[in-house]
């Protein structure tokens, strides 16, 4: 069977490295791609919105969500959940589009391990030292949970080899057409397999 799915690109990364900043300009260009939008119990931030940043649960309904597998990962991430809602993923990739996800490191492996087939790509921050700036720079954090977020970052950056592609985010133009160029290549080798196996199918 010619599988006619969508591709799952996963960006991850340590916080501050600029994930958000690359999908929205990435989206500007690439408007094939569908974001799926995560799911979280931590409070929201002045600019951000319901539905579309986030859907915000308590900590009650996220649980419950867990127990009933409709979670596709999730990952308590300095005191708080984030997790993919699966229903919206599976349905997307079912209809042929291709899904984007934005999320941690430990999120991110536990998609490998139920979607090997998916591009998982790692946007990897030029210093720790211009990370904890841009960290501190957004001002959406207080000074602990800077602290916090950045012992994370050690951790996930040593991870960095279970992913398919590097990516380093020093200027923002250059990081978005790589991820683009990613993009696209994977959609050249997608078409590429699905001819050949046409072939095959029809010498058969
Ligand atoms: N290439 C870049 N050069 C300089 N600043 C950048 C760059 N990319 C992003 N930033 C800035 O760094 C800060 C963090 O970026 P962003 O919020 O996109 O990171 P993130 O990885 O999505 O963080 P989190 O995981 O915490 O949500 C923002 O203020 C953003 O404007
Ligand atoms: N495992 C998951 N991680 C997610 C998801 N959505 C976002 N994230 C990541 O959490 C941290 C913190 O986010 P913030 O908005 O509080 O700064 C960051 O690395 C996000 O990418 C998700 O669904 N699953």
């Amino acid at each position: 069977m010619i599988d006619e799915k969508g591709i799952l690109f996963i960006l991850s990364g340590p916080s501050g490295v600029g994930k958000g900043t690359v999908r929205k300009a990435l989206f500007e260009k690439d408007t094939d791609l569908k974001y799926s939008i995560s799911m979280t119990t931590r409070t929201k931030r002045e600019g951000e919105q319901e539905g579309v940043d986030y859907f915000y649960r308590s900590k009650q309904t996220f649980e419950d969500m867990i127990k009933n597998n409709e979670l596709l990962e999730y990952a308590e991430y300095v005191g708080n959940y984030y997790g993919t809602p699966r229903e919206y993923v599976e349905a997307t990739l079912n209809e042929g589009k291709d899904v984007f996800l934005e999320i941690e490191v430990q999120g991110a492996l536990q998609v490998k391990k139920n979607f090997p087939e998916g591009v998982f790509i790692f946007l990897f921050p030029p210093s720790l030292e211009e990370l904890k700036n841009r960290i501190v720079n957004r001002g959406t954090e207080t000074e602990d949970l800077v602290k916090n977020r950045l012992l994370a970052a050690r951790e996930e950056i040593e991870m960095m080899d279970a992913y398919d592609y590097v990516v380093v985010n020093d200027k923002i133009d250059t990081a978005v057409s790589k991820v683009q160029s990613i993009v696209r290549s994977e959609h050249c080798k997608r078409e590429r397999v699905a001819k050949q196996y046409k072939k095959i199918l029809e010498a058969d």
